[in-house]
C-alpha cells in the first residue's frame, strides 16, 4: 500500500470551541489515489478542508501532510499541498501569465520545466488567447482554469480540489480529469469535494460520505455500499450516498 500524503485523525474542530461542527474525523489519502469528498450542505466539507489548509486550529485531534503537522514544519506542510477553492481568489491586476509566474516562483518551479508546464496548461485549457488578460476581464469558468493551472503547474503531492465542475465548460472539464489521472498515475495524492456524484464515483478510488460532521462511511465503492447496507454496482454510489444521509428520517 502506498504512504499516506494527508492524513486526518480523530479531527474535532469548527468556528467555536462550545459547539465543534467536526467530530472525529478521521481519514488519509495516499499516494496515487483520488479521495472524494462527498456531502449535503453543510455536512462538514468545507470546514475539514479548512482545518487541512490550516486556516482553523483543531480542537481535538490532528492533521498531517506528508507526515508533519503545520506545528512540525509549516514550510513543508503548506509546499506540500495544492488547493483549488470553490470560488476562485485571483488577483484582479495581474495576467494569466503573470499568476503562473508568480506560483512557478512559490513553488520552486525552475526553467526549463516552468515555461514547458506554462505552453502545455495554456494549450490543455485553451487559455491561450487569454494569457496576457488581467484576472478581472476573465469570465468564472476562465478564472477557475487560472486557480486550476496554478495547481497544476506547481505539481505538489497533494491536490485539494473543492467542487471544480460547476463553473467550467465540458472541454475544461475533460481537461481537468484527464490530468487528475495523469497527475495521479505520477503519484500525487488527490482529495476532490463535489456533489456531481456520477463523476466522483467514476474517477475517485474511494470516498468520503461526511453528514451533520461525521464521517458516515469511507473506503471503495464497496465498502461504502457495504456501511449503506447495498448491493455493489456501477451506479450505486448515489443510491449508497441517499441512504447513509437518510438513515433515521421518517
Ligand atoms: N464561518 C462560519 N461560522 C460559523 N459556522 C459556520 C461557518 N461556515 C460554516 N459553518 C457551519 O458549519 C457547518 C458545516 O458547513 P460547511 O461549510 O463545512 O459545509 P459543506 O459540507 O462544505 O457544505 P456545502 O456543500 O454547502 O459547501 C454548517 O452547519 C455551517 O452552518
Amino acid at each position: 500500500m502506498s504512504e499516506p500524503i494527508l492524513q486526518v485523525a480523530g479531527l474535532t474542530g469548527g468556528y467555536s470551541p462550545r459547539r465543534p461542527v467536526l467530530h472525529d474525523v478521521t481519514f488519509e489519502v495516499r499516494a496515487g489515489e483520488m479521495v472524494g469528498l462527498i456531502g449535503l450542505n453543510g455536512a462538514g466539507k468545507s470546514t475539514t478542508i479548512k482545518h487541512i489548509l490550516g486556516l482553523m486550529k483543531p480542537h481535538q485531534g490532528q492533521v498531517k501532510v506528508d507526515g508533519v503537522t503545520l506545528e512540525d514544519n509549516a514550510e513543508r506542510y503548506r509546499s506540500a499541498f495544492a488547493y483549488v477553492p470553490e470560488t476562485p481568489v485571483l488577483f484582479d491586476e495581474l495576467t494569466v501569465e503573470e499568476h503562473l509566474r508568480l506560483t512557478g516562483m512559490a513553488y520552486h518551479v525552475a526553467e526549463p520545466a516552468f515555461g514547458e508546464r506554462q505552453e502545455q496548461l495554456l494549450d490543455e485549457f485553451q487559455m491561450r488567447p487569454k494569457r496576457g488578460a488581467f484576472a478581472s476581464h476573465l469570465s468564472k469558468g476562465m478564472k477557475q482554469k487560472v486557480m486550476i493551472m496554478n495547481a497544476l503547474l506547481s505539481e505538489p503531492p497533494l491536490y485539494m480540489i473543492d467542487e471544480p465542475f460547476l463553473g467550467l465548460d465540458p472541454l475544461g472539464i475533460r481537461s481537468l480529469l484527464e490530468r487528475l489521472v495523469e497527475v495521479k498515475k505520477k503519484g500525487s495524492a488527490i482529495l476532490m469535494s463535489s456533489h456531481i456524484l456520477s463523476t466522483v464515483e467514476a474517477y475517485c478510488d474511494r470516498f468520503i460520505v461526511m453528514h451533520q460532521g461525521k464521517v458516515a462511511a469511507y473506503g471503495t465503492l464497496e465498502e461504502v455500499c457495504k456501511t449503506a447496507g447495498i448491493e455493489t454496482r456501477g451506479g450505486a454510489l448515489e443510491d449508497a450516498f441517499y441512504k447513509l444521509v437518510t438513515e433515521g428520517r421518517q
